[in-house]
């Protein structure tokens, strides 16, 4: 259990972070959203990737749509979540365009569960790019506060042991911290994406 002066520190922390990127020049943002998604690109393309755990952007998060739509064209599946707010967990569907997304939770277009397929826990992926408000170089990452992506990465780790999973944050270069407030129940992440390029974390 965290302390409540933690807790507040980290709501704190969440909207001035989210206050700043709010207050990015949004021709930047443009700009910097298409870097980033050629880096990806290239290390998809490097690593040989074919499935791909992926974000709907929303508020002013860095817009991955170039890379996604790379992903189409190159037969590189890309999957998306679903939120249920009862337990926090999400579940993910095959994109295949942006054709079939409803208004989801938290305003954050999702894949509409009647049409799209589910991805099943026996199928894994070989990236999972996650979303955040504050990343560092060592893994560190700092969400909106749903505990989805640690919820997430904790089942995968039990489940997903028959072959290694890259997770890299994805943000412009002004999210990165020196050090983001980490607990124990954290995602820790393999690298991060921002405009300059794709770089892998520092132990500890
Ligand atoms: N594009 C995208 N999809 C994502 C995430 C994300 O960060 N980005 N998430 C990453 O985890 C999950 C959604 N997590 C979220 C958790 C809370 C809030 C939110 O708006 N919280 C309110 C306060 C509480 C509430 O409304 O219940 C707020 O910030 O004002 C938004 C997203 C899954 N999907
Ligand atoms: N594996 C887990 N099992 C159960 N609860 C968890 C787990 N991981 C995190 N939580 C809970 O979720 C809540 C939010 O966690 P945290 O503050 O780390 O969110 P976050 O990483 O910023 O959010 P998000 O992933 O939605 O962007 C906390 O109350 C935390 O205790």
């Amino acid at each position: 259990m965290m302390g409540l002066e933690s807790e507040i520190d980290k709501s704190v922390l969440r909207a001035r972070l989210a206050a700043e990127r709010d207050a990015l020049n949004e021709e930047l943002r443009v700009v910097w959203s298409e870097r980033c998604s050629q880096h990806l690109v290239n290390y998809v393309q490097e690593c040989g990737f074919n499935r791909i755990l992926a974000y709907v952007p929303f508020r002013s998060e860095l817009n991955i749509s170039p890379f996604v739509e790379w992903c189409w064209s190159s037969d590189v599946e890309v999957w998306v979540p679903r939120c249920r707010r009862q337990d926090r967990s999400m579940t993910f569907y095959r994109l295949r365009d942006w054709d079939n997304l409803v208004d989801g939770a938290y305003g954050i277009k999702e894949p509409d569960p009647e049409t799209m397929e589910t991805l099943s826990e026996a199928v894994l992926p070989d990236l999972v790019i996650v979303p955040g408000l504050g990343f560092d170089y060592h893994g560190g990452r700092i969400g909106y506060g749903g505990g989805y992506y640690d919820r997430y990465a904790a089942a995968a780790s039990n489940d997903w042991k028959s072959k290694p999973v890259s997770w890299i944050g994805v943000g412009y270069e002004s999210q990165i911290m020196e050090k983001v407030p980490t607990e124990a129940h954290d995602l820790r992440l393999g690298g991060i994406a921002t405009e300059t390029g794709v770089r892998t974390s520092i132990e500890a």
